[in-house]
C-alpha cells in the first residue's frame, strides 16, 4: 500500500462515530489504470435515515458547546489533515486522477476552510437594534440551522466537503455528507481525521453508495434535515432544488458553470498565456471555473494561439502518482466520450486542431488541446467541457467580447486580461458573473465569497459569508 498510515484507506460508511458495513458494495476505480482501489459500503435509503437520525441526535449537545470549543476541535481536524498530507494527497490521486501536486494543493486547499471557519465560529455576532418604541428593547441573535445534507463532486474529493463541513460544523451544524461514488475514499478519509480529533458521534456522518437518488431522496424529504448544500452539475441541482421544495429547506447550491477568458489586445500575452493555462488545464479541465471560451481579439489572435499551442506541447500526461506528470486522466468514460462529441462537432462545424484534439488510445488520457476558429453556433462554446480543451474565439471590440461572455446562462467564474483601468472597471462591472479574474487565472481561497449567479448556483463558499450559510437569524423583542 502506498499509504504511511494505512488505516487512512476506509471502505465501510460513518453513522454516528462507527464504521458501518453492509452486503452491498461498490468497487471504487483509479482511473489512471481502469484497477479497482477497494470496495465500498453501499448505503440505500434505510442506512441513509439512520445517518439523519444520528445527526439530530447529536444536534443538541454539539450546538451547546462554545464556539471556541467547536473552534478547537476544529483546529485539531486541520492539524491532523495537514499531517496526514501526502497520505491524503495519494488516495486523492489514486481515487480522482488528478497529479500528487495538485492533490498536495487540493488538501491543504481544503483544509484551509476548516481553519479558517474555526475562528469564524467565534465572530457569529447579534445586533441590538435601536427601539422606535420606549417600552420594547430589540436585538437579535445567530443560531445554527441544524441538521445539514452535503451532496458532493468527484472533482475536489476533499475540498468540496470541507467547504461546507467547515462552516457547518463552526456553526454548530450537524451533518451528513454523500461524496460521488467516484471518489468516496478522501471523504472517509476526512471523518476518520475528525473522529480523532475529538468530534463527537453523530456530528459528521459520511453516507456512500451508487443510489445517489435513492439517498438523495431521503436527504430532500427528511423534514429533520433544514438544509441542503449542493456542489455538482446544474442538472442534478435543479432537481435537488426541486425535492427541497416539499420541506421548504435553505439551500446552497453551487453549480456549472461557462467561464469566458478575454485576451484583450492590451493584454500582456505571456502573463494571458499563463493564465489561461492555470485556468483551463488545472485537474485535466474538471474545475467549474475553468475557462470554457476563450475569447482574443482579433489583433494578438494569431499570437496568442501560438504561444498558447507552444506551451502546451510541452505538457506530459500521465499517470498523476509519476514524478513530471502535468495532466493525468479524465474520471470516466463519459467524460471522455463528452469531450469527443464536443471537439468532434465544433472540428465538422469549421474548428481547426493547433495541438491535441485526441483521446489516448483507449484510456481515460485526453490530450490537451487548443481549437481555432471556434464560433457561439458550436456546442463546445454552449456547454460545460469539463475536459482539456481550449476554444479559441476571435472578436472584434470590447462590446462583442462582453456579449459574447454572457451569451450562456450560466455565471460562475469569468476571467479577462487587459491593462487600461477605464476597461477594466467597464468590463468587471458589465461581466454577469459572480467572481471575475482580472489579470489572473487562479481565483479561489477560504477568504473571499465563492460562488456564481444565474444556472451556476445560490449562496457563498468560504469568506465571511460562507458561515451566515448555517445559520439563522433570530429577532428578540423585549417589553420593559
Ligand atoms: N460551483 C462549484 O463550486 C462546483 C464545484 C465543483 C463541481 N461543480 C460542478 O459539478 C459538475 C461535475 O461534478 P459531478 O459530475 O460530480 O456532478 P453531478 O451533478 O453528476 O454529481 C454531483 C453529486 O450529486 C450526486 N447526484 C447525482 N445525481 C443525483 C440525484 N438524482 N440525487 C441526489 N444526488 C445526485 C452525485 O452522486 C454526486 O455526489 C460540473 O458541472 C461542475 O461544474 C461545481
Ligand atoms: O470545481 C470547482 C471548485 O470549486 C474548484 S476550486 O474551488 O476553484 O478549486
Amino acid at each position: 500500500m502506498l499509504l504511511s498510515d494505512p488505516s487512512l484507506l476506509k471502505q465501510q460508511a460513518f453513522i454516528d462515530g462507527q464504521w458501518f458495513d453492509s452486503e452491498h458494495k461498490f468497487a471504487v476505480l483509479n482511473p489512471a489504470t481502469a484497477q479497482v482501489i477497494t470496495q465500498v459500503t453501499d448505503c440505500d435509503s434505510k442506512i441513509t435515515e439512520k445517518s439523519v437520525q444520528a445527526a439530530q441526535r447529536a444536534l443538541p449537545s454539539w450546538s451547546a458547546l462554545t464556539a471556541k470549543q467547536r473552534g478547537a476541535i476544529l483546529n485539531r481536524w486541520f492539524e491532523l489533515i495537514m499531517d496526514n498530507q501526502q497520505d491524503l494527497a495519494t488516495l486523492m490521486t489514486l481515487e480522482q486522477g488528478k497529479t500528487l501536486s495538485e492533490a498536495n494543493g487540493e488538501v491543504a486547499y481544503g483544509a484551509s476552510f476548516i481553519q479558517w471557519f474555526a475562528e469564524e465560529a467565534k465572530r457569529q455576532y447579534g445586533e441590538v437594534i435601536p427601539s422606535a418604541n420606549p417600552n420594547q428593547r430589540l436585538l437579535t441573535i445567530r443560531q445554527p440551522v441544524g441538521v445539514v445534507a452535503a451532496i458532493t463532486p468527484w472533482n475536489f474529493p476533499i475540498a468540496m466537503i470541507t467547504r461546507k463541513a467547515a462552516p457547518a460544523l463552526a456553526a454548530g451544524c450537524t451533518m451528513i455528507v454523500k461524496p460521488s461514488e467516484e471518489t468516496p475514499l478522501c471523504a472517509l478519509a476526512l471523518a476518520e481525521l475528525a473522529q480523532r480529533a475529538g468530534l463527537p458521534q453523530g456530528v459528521l456522518n459520511i453516507v456512500t453508495g451508487l443510489d445517489s437518488k435513492a439517498i438523495g431522496g431521503v436527504l430532500t424529504k427528511s423534514p429533520i434535515v433544514r438544509k441542503l448544500s449542493f456542489t455538482g452539475s446544474t442538472q442534478v441541482g435543479k432537481l435537488l432544488l426541486r425535492q427541497c421544495a416539499d420541506t421548504v429547506k435553505r439551500t446552497s447550491m453551487e453549480l456549472g458553470g461557462n467561464a469566458p477568458f478575454i485576451v484583450f489586445d492590451d493584454a500582456d500575452l505571456d502573463e494571458a498565456v499563463a493564465g489561461a493555462i492555470a485556468s483551463k488545464f488545472r485537474n485535466s479541465g474538471q474545475t467549474c471555473v475553468c475557462s470554457n471560451r476563450i475569447l482574443v481579439q482579433e489583433d494578438v489572435y494569431d499570437q496568442f494561439t501560438d504561444k498558447l499551442t507552444a506551451a502546451l506541447k510541452q505538457f506530459k500526461l500521465g499517470n498523476g502518482l509519476e514524478t513530471g506528470v502535468n495532466m493525468g486522466p479524465l474520471i470516466n468514460r463519459a467524460a471522455v466520450d463528452k469531450v469527443n462529441a464536443l471537439v468532434s462537432q465544433a472540428i465538422s462545424a469549421g474548428a481547426k486542431v493547433t495541438t491535441g484534439g485526441q483521446q489516448q488510445g483507449d484510456t481515460l488520457f485526453y490530450q490537451p488541446t487548443v481549437l481555432t476558429g471556434v464560433n457561439a453556433q458550436m456546442d463546445i462554446f454552449n456547454n460545460e467541457i469539463f475536459g482539456p480543451v481550449a476554444p479559441l474565439v476571435k472578436f472584434t471590440d470590447e462590446a462583442q467580447a462582453i456579449e459574447l461572455a454572457n451569451a450562456t446562462p450560466f455565471g460562475l467564474a469569468a476571467y479577462f486580461y487587459a491593462s487600461d483601468m477605464s476597461r477594466i472597471w467597464r468590463v468587471s462591472e458589465a461581466l454577469e458573473y459572480g467572481m471575475v479574474g482580472i489579470n489572473e487565472g487562479l481565483i479561489s481561497n477560504e477568504v473571499a465569497p465563492f460562488g456564481g449567479i444565474k444556472e451556476s448556483g445560490i449562496g457563498r463558499e468560504g469568506s465571511r459569508y460562507g458561515i451566515e450559510e448555517y445559520s439563522e437569524i433570530k429577532y428578540l423583542c423585549m417589553g420593559i
